[in-house]
């Protein structure tokens, strides 16, 4: 089979490449390489260095299939940034991905998978964990553009017949167990690789943000899904789609507080890590655990990592292994 992913150079999106080589398949990576990295991907995948917002380039590159599926990483990410720059997350995000789209649509793609996000579910007013058919209600820009896009899905669907699968990750999180990939954000702003490099003294002490929060120890709580089950998830969901189109949460069910993240990172380094109590961080809701049984029924997906400290674990190793992310 053969394959386009965009985004492929980044964080998730590398791991999806890996999964895909692992099973034999081709694969291309659309990248501008705004966040993602070169030596991310791996011998043998071609990379096609093309930005979202550019549809002419965007057109040049889907009409050069065909492709059994597209995989769509490429976006802006962070909830805290998306609050300062609303406009710009939501132009972004929205104008990459109905070039995409578009482009999908003239040549005749005929299926698709979307990274969409819990922040769809933002709004105070919902139950835990989060099932399929929760309440949408974004708590931030950034989740905003995500359920637009969701919507034009639907219309692609409904009218193009372009079949989308819409995983809702909630915290991707880990790294390729044989070390092949990991995170590097520049600059990082996710739990886990902070508090790793504030362990490792890499960092000064990790500010925590938020202590009043209505969870049991006042601190948020995430349910951290490993990129490599995820990427299992993305290629179980190609099946899902011949005829039809679905959305599905995907995490682990299992819900861990930023405090325990912290104990955790100490158990796996063997150092303590220096925290302070920061204000809240603006759009961060209190608590976001999946229900990702119907992923489960559907596909028979099962998670493989369900332990933090495994997680972590495989994010210990890489980040030992690369003080300097990918630069080394
Ligand atoms: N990391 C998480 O916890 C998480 C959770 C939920 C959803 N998501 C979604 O998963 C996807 C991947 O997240 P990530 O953490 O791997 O992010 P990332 O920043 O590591 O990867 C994004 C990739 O897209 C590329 N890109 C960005 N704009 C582009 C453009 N205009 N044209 C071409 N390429 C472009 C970047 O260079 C990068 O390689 C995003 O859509 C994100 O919203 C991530
Ligand atoms: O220095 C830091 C960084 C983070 N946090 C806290 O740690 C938790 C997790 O924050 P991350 O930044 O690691 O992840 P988010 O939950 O903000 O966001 C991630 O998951 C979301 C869905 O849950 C989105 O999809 C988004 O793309 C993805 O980055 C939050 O309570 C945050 O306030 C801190 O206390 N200090």
């Amino acid at each position: 089979m053969r394959y386009l992913v965009t985004g492929g150079a980044g964080f998730v999106g590398s791991h999806l490449v890996l999964a895909l080589r692992d099973r034999g398949h081709e694969v291309v990576v659309l990248d501008n390489l705004s966040t993602g990295h070169h030596q991310a991907i791996p011998d043998g995948v071609t990379l096609r260095q093309v930005d979202l917002m550019d549809l002419s380039a965007t057109q040049k590159c889907v009409v050069d299939g065909p492709w059994d599926g597209v995989f769509h990483f490429a976006a802006l990410s962070l909830v805290g940034d998306s609050m300062r720059n609303p406009l710009h997350y939501i132009h972004y995000n929205t104008q990459t991905a109905l070039n995409l789209i578009q482009a999908c649509i003239e040549h005749n793609v005929r299926k698709i998978v979307f990274s969409s996000t819990a922040a769809l579910f933002g709004g105070p007013e919902r139950s835990t964990p989060i099932p399929d058919d929760a309440l949408i209600q974004p708590g931030s820009p950034y989740g905003e553009s995500k359920l637009m896009i969701e919507r034009t899905l639907y219309w692609a669907d409904q009218i193009h017949q372009l079949r989308s699968g819409c995983l809702r990750y909630f915290n991707a999180a880990g790294s390729d167990p044989q070390g092949r990939a990991g995170e590097d954000h520049r600059p990082e702003t996710h739990l886990i690789p902070l508090t790793i490099d504030a362990a490792l003294g890499r960092r000064p002490a990790l500010q925590l943000f938020g202590t009043d929060y209505p969870t049991a120890d006042g601190s948020c709580i995430r349910d951290y899904i490993h990129v490599t089950d995820l990427a299992d998830a993305h290629i179980r969901l190609l099946d899902q789609i011949d005829n039809r189109s679905v959305r599905y949460n995907v995490g682990t069910g299992h819900g861990y507080s930023n405090l325990e993240v912290i104990r955790s990172v100490e158990r796996v380094t063997g150092h303590t890590v220096p925290w302070e109590a920061a204000p809240r961080r603006a759009g961060d809701p209190a608590m976001l655990v999946a229900d990702a049984s119907t992923l489960r029924r559907d596909t028979g997906w099962t998670p493989q990592f369900t332990d933090l400290d495994v997680i972590i674990e495989t994010v210990f190793k890489w980040r030992s292994a690369h003080p300097h992310g990918y630069s080394d």
